[in-house]
């Protein structure tokens, strides 16, 4: 899996598709990562992971342990080591747009409450990491299964808790999965 990291200045195009992201998360940009790009080959895939950071997680990092296989865990997101500290916060939703179909295989599973979504290009999906009390949200493990045939790729959209100006809603299910107008460079509206 490869992916690329896109900054809103870099084109108002991201800068359009972080403003509808925004809207389907109802949580404002202001303390917004940014905009993930992701591209699966075949045999492509993410092992299961939570999009929140978890508090084992930064003190493994911290005071390292090299019991069992945990060291698997603490590279899953290196990023992690920067992008979460006591003053950047927790990764409050993640907006995930499918930008292709795929042949087989690629879904992306939550194999807690038993969901699968199926890759189809211009579809999206947004979840919310965390609790209303900001603990995140065990249910909201998941994994990229492996590219069968085809390729894969999507964006990712992950707005943080440092300071949360946008009410954090209720989310009626888990995930939501909504049909939007996907982008491309000749279409203007998303
Ligand atoms: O590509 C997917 O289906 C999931 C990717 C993912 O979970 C992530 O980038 O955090
Ligand atoms: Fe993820």
């Amino acid at each position: 899996m490869h992916s690329a990291w896109l900054k809103d200045e870099e084109d108002p195009l991201i800068r359009r598709i972080s403003v509808k992201s925004s809207a389907l998360a109802s949580l404002t940009l202001d303390t917004v990562e940014e905009l993930q790009v992701l591209n699966y080959g075949i045999g492509g895939h993410y092992e299961p992971h939570y999009d929140f950071a978890r508090e084992r997680e930064r003190a493994e990092r911290q005071f390292g342990d090299w019991r069992g296989n945990r060291i698997a865990t603490v590279i899953y997101y290196p990023e992690e080591q920067t992008t979460f500290t006591e003053e950047t916060g927790n990764r409050i939703a993640t907006v995930i747009y499918y930008m292709t179909d795929v042949d087989a295989g690629g879904y992306t599973v939550f194999p807690e409450i038993g969901v699968k979504l199926i890759p189809r290009k211009g579809s999206c999906a947004v979840w919310y990491n965390l609790k209303k009390n900001l603990d995140g949200d065990y249910r909201t493990r998941h994994a990229a299964c492996p590219i069968l045939a085809g390729t894969k790729w999507g964006m990712y959209f992950t707005p943080i808790t440092f300071v949360i100006n946008g009410s954090m809603r209720e989310a009626k299910s888990l995930i939501v999965r909504v049909k939007v107008n996907l982008v491309s460079r000749g279409q203007k509206q998303i």
